[in-house]
């Protein structure tokens, strides 16, 4: 299924680690309270944020490598997503977090196996304080875990969200190659984006219920994403905030149509630390928000090696290693797991 699947395998979930029963949930529980830590306080949000680039400009190519390197991050338009397709994930995604919790417990993501299933974000043994979340992921075949969820009427649902992944995967594909080129990597040579084997790929479909006191709550602690590529669909609700440095918190404020596209840990690494892999958290709203986040990396035995040249640097600030090492450190020690690899 890929390395991906065994991300955080080893990290030790509570009983605590479960999403609440948010309906009936009406004061913050201390559990999830989050104290403003100085610079992380959800406060002071005002620069600009990343930029808009429509794929069909003819100048596209060079707007998002000079996005991968400011920010890590930009919104698309001009991507080739059909509307009803993204719509039509919207509304099962709100099927799903609307079923009674009871059933949704029956998915619920089991400790170290496959990442699929419903619950907390698998990065909480991290923290101390709970997030105001529920996810469901899905990587490899929906069925399963769907038949749980509507034991005679998930094939909607999966046909769904296989047709959203298939979409994405072309879409992400593209931007892999348009990157690899800035890098002076041939993608005809790469096998895993010609042959679509070992790949990893994750289909998180975030749910941050209404919450009764948002600025004390949190919905994604601060994290950076173990991916090559992330594409996010947000919902109206805005959430997503990015770190920039000398600004601070940066609100990626939904814009209607686009999509939101991230790097992650891997472009981060391959480009020696150039491309940004981008700090990112979800603060918790009023009112319910939901996201879909797709993961995209290459297989577990693809070795990372930083690209060296004029542009990226003679020397190479990250030790070699393959993705399935990486994602092992990440497990282990999260956000220190670059520092852990740097030379
Ligand atoms: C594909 C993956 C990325 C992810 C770990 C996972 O194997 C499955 C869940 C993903 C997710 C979604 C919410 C935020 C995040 C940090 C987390 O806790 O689980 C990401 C993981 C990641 O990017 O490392
Ligand atoms: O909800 C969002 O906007 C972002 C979610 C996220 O960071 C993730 O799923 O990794
Ligand atoms: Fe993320």
């Amino acid at each position: 299924m890929g390395a991906l699947a065994e991300s955080y395998k080893d990290t030790l979930l509570e009983p605590q680690h479960i999403p609440l029963d948010y309906g009936s949930v009406h004061t913050l529980p201390d559990s999830h309270v989050w104290l403003d830590e100085s610079d992380e306080s959800p406060s002071g949000v005002h620069s600009t944020g990343p930029p808009l680039i429509d794929l069909g400009n003819p100048d596209a190519a060079r707007l998002i490598i000079q996005a991968c390197e400011t920010w890590g991050v930009f919104q698309l338009i001009g991507h080739g997503i059909p509307t009803k397709l993204m719509e039509d994930v919207l509304s099962e995604a709100e099927k799903l977090f609307d079923l009674p919790v009871d059933q949704k417990m029956k998915a619920l993501r089991s400790p170290g196996a496959s990442q699929s299933g419903y619950g907390l974000p698998p990065i909480s043994p991290f923290f101390e304080k709970l997030m105001w979340h529920e996810g469901y992921h899905i990587m490899g075949s929906p069925i399963d875990h769907a038949k749980l969820l509507w034991p005679n009427d998930y094939q909607g649902f999966c046909d769904t969200m296989v047709h959203y992944r298939n979409q994405l995967k072309a879409l992400t594909e593209q931007l892999i190659r348009i990157i690899f080129k800035s890098l002076n990597i041939n993608p005809e040579e790469v096998a895993w984006l010609k042959e679509s084997q070992g790949l990893s790929i994750g289909l998180q479909l975030n749910c941050y219920p209404a919450c009764p006191d948002p600025t004390r709550a949190m919905g994604i602690a601060p994290h950076t994403d173990t991916s090559l590529i992330t594409i996010l669909q947000q919902s109206k609700v805005s959430g997503l905030q990015v770190f920039k440095e000398g600004a601070g918190w940066v609100l990626v404020q939904p814009i209607p149509g686009a999509i939101t596209v991230n790097l992650g840990d891997f472009f981060h690494i391959l480009s020696n630390g150039v491309f940004t892999t981008v700090r990112h958290r979800v603060v918790a709203t009023q009112v319910r928000r939901l996201s879909f986040a797709y993961f995209y990396a290459p297989p577990g035995d693809f070795i990372v090696s930083p690209v060296l040249s004029k542009d990226f640097g003679e020397v190479p600030r990250y030790r070699t290693l393959s993705v399935k090492e990486f994602v092992g450190i990440k497990g282990k020690h999260f956000e220190k797991a670059l520092s852990v690899i740097q030379n």
